[in-house]
């Protein structure tokens, strides 16, 4: 199979989805590599680098998806990739289709193979290709508050450990699963106030047990999370309801309860944000606006600032199971892997994804019914 790895063109999207020990894994299992020139710089990895390895580089995006079998990308094809979109061309990437309905559309009428790395699920429910982007950004979530928190920034001028004598931040995390726990890690080694709200009891019994009583635990409902957002310095939103738009938990009365200068991070806003002010996706060239004279920050890519960490991180998670897909072909490599099938979102032009064809309005066919 030829693998093709285009260079990413989101703002500033460092990342890359291949590293030269992934050719190397590709190339001695019998396959051919395409990566478009300086597709890796941004991740600490030249070109040499690559041809070393034994990839054929290639000097235009066009090129790279037109030969390719499978294109490897990390985040989602942006509007000018959709043209390169072709019958039966195997799409292995970040998605978050539910928010996404053009491309989605996109996807459905060229008949793309279109398998997320968000939505690939081990029986445990774990999502294992998510999980190491997901702890990059908590824990960059807290940098990130930390910094915007600043009277620079526009913050209200608050560190977030306080100093002897004077009181920590109030960091306020909603969801308690990858992002919020490693959001929880860092603000409480940077000595802040921490509360995580989610709506399963298991995880904040979980999370009492983890942290051992270093934070509070807060079931979700609207009056919790409305007294915790009205006392928030830095306010996360961390929840996921896997492959489906974020619930919107953080209403717009709530948000004008904050005081001036408080930050919110929206980490779900890659599934369309939990927050109701938060109307638009910011990039990392204009990370932040504000609302209700409260820093919204709604980066969808954060991992790509930190991008030699992320790459080596997320391509330690998806090389496996590129090489099942390049070794057996899609259809027998989902037929034998029932985490990989669960990444599969389009297929023949259907959706195969419920979250995806309920968010969007599609109808949902099981993936043994569309292959
Ligand atoms: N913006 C960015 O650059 C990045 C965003 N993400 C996103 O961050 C989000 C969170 O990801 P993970 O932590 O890996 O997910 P996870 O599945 O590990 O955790 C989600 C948590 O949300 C909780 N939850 C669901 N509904 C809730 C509700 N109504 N109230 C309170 N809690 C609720 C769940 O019980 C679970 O504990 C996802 O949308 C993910 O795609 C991840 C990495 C990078
Ligand atoms: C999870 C995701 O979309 C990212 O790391 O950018």
């Amino acid at each position: 199979m030829i693998v093709g790895i285009p260079k990413e063109i989101k703002n500033n999207e460092n990342r890359v989805a291949i590293t030269p020990a992934g050719v190397e894994a590709l190339k001695l299992a019998g396959h051919e590599v395409y990566i478009e020139s300086s597709a890796g710089i941004g991740s600490g990895f030249t070109d040499e680098d690559y041809k070393g390895a034994g990839a054929i580089m290639l000097d235009n995006a066009a090129d790279v998806w037109g030969k390719a079998d499978m294109i490897m990308k990390v985040k989602e094809p942006m509007a000018p990739e959709y043209g390169y979109f072709r019958d039966g061309l195997i799409l292995f990437t970040y998605l978050h289709l539910a928010p996404e309905p053009e491309l989605t559309k996109a996807l459905v009428e060229k008949n793309v193979v279109a398998i997320a790395y968000e939505t690939i699920q081990l029986p445990d429910r774990s999502l294992p290709l998510l999980t190491p982007m997901s702890e990059v950004a908590g824990r960059m979530s807290v940098q990130i508050g930390a910094q915007f928190l600043e009277k620079p920034w526009g913050g209200k001028g608050i560190l977030l450990g306080g100093v002897p004598g004077v009181l920590p931040a109030n960091v306020v995390i909603i969801g308690g699963g990858i992002v919020g726990t490693n959001a929880a890690k860092m603000a409480l080694g940077m000595g802040a106030n921490v509360t995580i709200i989610d709506k399963s009891e298991n995880r904040l019994r979980q999370l009492d047990d983890i942290f051992g009583g270093r934070l509070r635990t807060l079931m979700s409902n609207s009056y919790n999370i409305e007294m915790m957002v009205r006392q928030a310095d830095l306010l996360i939103g961390a929840v996921l309801i896997p492959g489906a738009r974020a619930p919107k938990l953080v209403k717009e009365y709530m948000v004008q309860q904050m005081s001036p200068g408080s930050v919110i991070v929206d980490v779900a806003i890659d599934q369309g944000g939990s927050i109701e002010t938060i109307d638009r996706v910011t990039t990392h060239s204009e990370p932040t606006y504000v609302k209700h004279g409260v820093i919204h920050y709604a980066v969808a890519n954060m991992p790509g600032a930190v991008a030699r960490t992320s790459t080596l991180a997320l391509t330690n998670v998806t090389m496996d199971y590129a090489l099942q897909l390049a070794n057996k072909g899609w259809r027998q490599a989902v037929l034998d892997n029932a985490a990989l099938a669960k990444g599969v979102n389009v297929v023949n032009g259907k959706i195969t994804y419920e979250g995806v064809a309920t968010g969007l309005g599609y109808e949902f066919t099981e993936l043994h019914n569309a292959i």
